[in-house]
């Protein structure tokens, strides 16, 4: 079970989280929110990247900075960046990820046949990952976040860019994760989450206003177009506002 208390972050005069408390067990979780409501900055205070001002994220009960490598070895990130691997083929790159994550060399490469296989990369795997499109790309995120069968896997935007073909394959894998364990999937694209999520955590202005699944959420706010006549109705305003904006 993952629980955050309490969390609050401050950039200088900006308050990016504000008193998130949440508790989380198995299932697929969407966090959804328009830009700059704070969704990365909670990702990166769950993986342990970024300190919050105030309160304490735990795993089963102890605070995860208490727990160093313990903790890094049941989570699986895929962080919103890519590029920074390209030189790497997948094979190396996955090779790479799995020393960090602690796993044996005896281990190895049967878990990265695993991954591979699980995103459909199989046949591409000594290819530079530089040459791949930016769904392989996305795809092998994916892979190496789910090296070593974590029990906590945080999918930061895992289709931004993607066309639809490829955002509906992502949903796929990611449907395919689910089980024993806690998936947590940001986005701002509603049709992401809204068959696979169990729940879906609202998160405006570094709060959460709601969470709840999708028919509890329709029912609660009136979405009888599902959850993206939701979206607009919870956050509506401030989408304009970042259109006028230009944002
Ligand atoms: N390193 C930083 N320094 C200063 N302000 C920051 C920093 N990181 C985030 N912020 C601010 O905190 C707020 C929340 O940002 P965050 O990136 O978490 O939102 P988000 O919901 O992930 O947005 P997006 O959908 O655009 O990725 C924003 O106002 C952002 O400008």
């Amino acid at each position: 079970m993952l629980e955050l208390r309490e969390i609050t972050k401050k950039y200088k005069d900006k308050t990016a989280l504000e008193q998130v408390t949440l508790t989380l067990g198995k299932g697929i979780y969407g966090l959804l929110g328009p830009n700059g409501a704070g969704k990365s900055t909670l990702m990166n205070i769950i993986t342990g990247n970024v300190r919050p001002t105030g309160g304490a994220v735990c795993w089963q009960g102890k605070e995860i900075r208490a727990q160093g490598a313990a903790y890094r070895s049941i989570l699986g990130y895929a962080p919103q960046q890519q590029g920074l691997y390209d030189n790497f083929t997948a094979v190396r790159f996955l090779s790479y990820m799995a020393t960090l994550k602690g796993i044996s060399r005896k281990e190895q490469s049967g878990e990265i046949e695993r991954v591979l296989d699980f995103v459909n990369l199989t046949d591409v795997r000594n290819r530079f990952i530089g040459t791949y499109s930016g769904g392989m790309k996305q795809r092998m995120l994916i892979a190496q976040a789910v090296l070593g069968k974590p029990e906590l896997i945080v999918l930061d935007e895992p289709t931004a860019g993607l066309d639809p073909k490829e955002r509906v394959r992502i949903r796929e894998r990611i449907r395919a994760l689910s089980g024993e364990r806690i998936i947590l999937v940001s986005t701002h694209v509603v049709s992401d989450i809204e068959t696979i999520a169990g729940e879906i955590i609202l998160l405006r202005e570094g709060k959460v206003v709601d969470r709840d699944s999708v028919e509890k959420l329709c029912e609660k706010h009136g979405g009888a177009g599902g959850l993206e006549e939701v979206y607009m109705r919870v956050f509506g305003e401030e989408e304009r506002d970042a259109s006028a904006d230009g944002i």
